[in-house]
């Protein structure tokens, strides 16, 4: 499992680590752990011009140290100071030593500054940190449009990104690489900020962090592996669970194929399809175990999941709703289900809405939950006491309390028109099988995501092609 942890349990661990040990440490360590990356970026350091960008606290302080480190072994290091009083004293004085120059960068009038950033061929992104509030302001921002061709590498976060959630108000560096000490940064794994980060290299400046203090956390492979539910030598169909279907109308019957295409390759041992689609999915997969009915009279399952293509149809909706099994909410579904109905529910719930979907939940609009999908994904676990999955560049699991994990795999070429739909009869299948809501919902977007790799491979791809890959995906965290 990977974790994230937010700044202020970061800066628990700094100052414990700080008491611990000898004066500057964690400083000297940050910074020697950046050089050697930018030596790697460079290949050659001897000759190669590197810019810093430097701001007034600890995250500059880290640039310059790094700086000497590079012009120690030849490289022509330029500092250019964002807030020339208040810059770190230590690493200026060892910057200076080693024979980098140092540029005022908030004068305007001889350009130097911008000249030094255009002619790097890599740039330092130290103007600020965790300690960071908002977005650039207009002068960083200016003088970061200069980097062109430079590969530019960000001090433990890009500047302008939010540690905490991800949130980018205003202009951020988009780095190329990021250099993040002692710990991932939720900011660092959730779009937007994700995307301006780069490759993401987690260096270990000794820090102790509390896993149970963690604020996000991602599944792995092995995590993943574990969590599969694999059929033992007593299993039988009934045993491995059944999962019900209610999607589709008559209007759209595509929406119950691609659901039930989905929950045939999540390890239930049976997918029973309840409605108006029956001929078209069993004309597709036969099988499924169809029936035209409510859902209630279609014969046991262990969990629902209901809403794709749904329509206007509640008394299905409601009809699920009752039943004291787990049950996935997805589209049509979520926008028919009333909250107190959901936080009503004894079995678990979990929801799974795609940014507009959880927009209109939230009463807000789409651009808000896109930007703020931390705070977004936790609220409407909270308000409907629920296990909610929000869906698209970053996918979210959150629980009404705890650590949000954030979906490692995907790509955007999911975006295509059903791959939700596949991904909730996935989802259904997993909490059928007897996992956990938060678990079915995380484990079901991770093999989703890998399925979608497999299958597009650089080229389009359609629903159906991603549910078809699901059983490589599956191979791939058992392998
Ligand atoms: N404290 C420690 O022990 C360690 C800290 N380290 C570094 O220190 C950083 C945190 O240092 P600080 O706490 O000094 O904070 P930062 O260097 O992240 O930034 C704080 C400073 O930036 C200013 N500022 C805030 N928002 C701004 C904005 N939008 N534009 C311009 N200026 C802005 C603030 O007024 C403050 O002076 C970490 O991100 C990491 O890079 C590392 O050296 C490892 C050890
Ligand atoms: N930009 C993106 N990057 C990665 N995954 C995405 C992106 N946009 C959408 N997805 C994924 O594609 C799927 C689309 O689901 P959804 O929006 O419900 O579509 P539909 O209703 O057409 O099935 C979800 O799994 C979502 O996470
Ligand atoms: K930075």
């Amino acid at each position: 499992m990977r974790s994230a942890f937010g700044v202020a349990e970061v800066r628990a661990a700094e100052r414990a680590a700080m008491a611990r040990g000898p004066e500057g440490a964690l400083m000297r360590r940050a910074a020697a752990a950046l050089a050697a990356e930018c030596a790697r970026l460079l290949g050659r350091v001897y000759g190669s011009r590197v810019t810093l960008l430097v701001g007034s606290g600890d995250n500059g302080g880290d640039a310059l140290y790094a700086g000497a480190r590079l012009a120690r072994r030849g490289a022509g290091v330029t500092a250019v100071l964002l807030a020339p009083d208040r810059a770190h004293p230590g690493g200026l004085a060892a910057l200076r030593a080693a024979g980098g120059r140092v540029v005022d960068g908030v004068d305007e009038r001889d350009g130097r500054a911008e000249d030094a950033v255009a002619g790097a061929r890599l740039v330092v992104d130290g103007i600020v940190g965790i300690g960071g509030r908002g977005g650039l302001r207009e002068r960083a921002a200016h003088l970061v449009a200069a980097a062109r061709t430079a590969t530019v590498v960000a001090v433990d976060l890009p500047s302008g990104v939010d540690a905490d959630t991800g949130e980018v108000r205003g202009e951020a560096v988009r780095a190329d690489v990021t250099v993040t000490f002692g710990a991932y940064k939720p900011g660092l794994l959730v779009d937007p900020g994700r995307a301006y980060a780069g490759a993401v290299r987690l260096v270990d400046i000794g820090l102790d962090l509390p896993p149970e203090r963690r604020a996000l956390e991602a599944l792995q492979y092995a995590d993943v592996a574990r969590l599969l539910p694999v059929p033992a030598g007593e299993s039988d169909k009934y045993r491995r669970g059944v999962v019900g279907v209610v999607a589709g109308s008559a209007r759209y019957p595509g929406a119950a194929v691609l659901c039930v295409a989905g929950a045939l390759h999540g390890g239930a041992g049976a997918v029973r399809y309840a409605g108006p689609a029956a001929d078209a999915v069993i004309a597709r997969f036969p099988e499924a175990l169809v029936s035209a009915g409510p859902p209630s009279k279609a014969g046991r399952v262990q969990a629902w999941a209901v809403g794709p293509g749904l329509g206007d149809d509640e008394d299905r909706l409601l009809d699920v709703l009752d039943a004291d099994v787990p049950v996935l909410i997805d589209a049509d579904g979520l926008r028919l289900a009333d909250e107190r109905r959901v936080r009503a529910r004894r079995a678990p719930t979990l929801l799974t809405p795609h940014a507009g979907e959880a927009a209109a939940l939230l009463g807000v609009d789409r651009a808000r939950v896109e930007s703020a999908r931390l705070a977004a994904v936790r609220e409407l676990a909270a308000r409907y006491d629920a296990t909610v999955l929000l869906k698209g560049s970053t996918t979210l699991v959150a629980d009404a309390e705890g650590p949000v994990r954030v979906n490692p795999t995907g790509t955007a070429w999911l975006a295509t028109a059903g791959s939700g739909d596949v991904l909730s009869g996935l989802a259904g299948s997993l909490l059928a099988a007897g996992l956990a809501a938060r678990d079915a919902g995380s484990v079901a977007a991770y093999l989703h995501g890998l399925a979608a790799r497999h299958a597009a491979d650089g080229a389009p791809v359609a629903a159906q092609d991603v549910a078809e890959a699901v059983p490589a995906a599956w191979r791939d965290v058992r392998g």
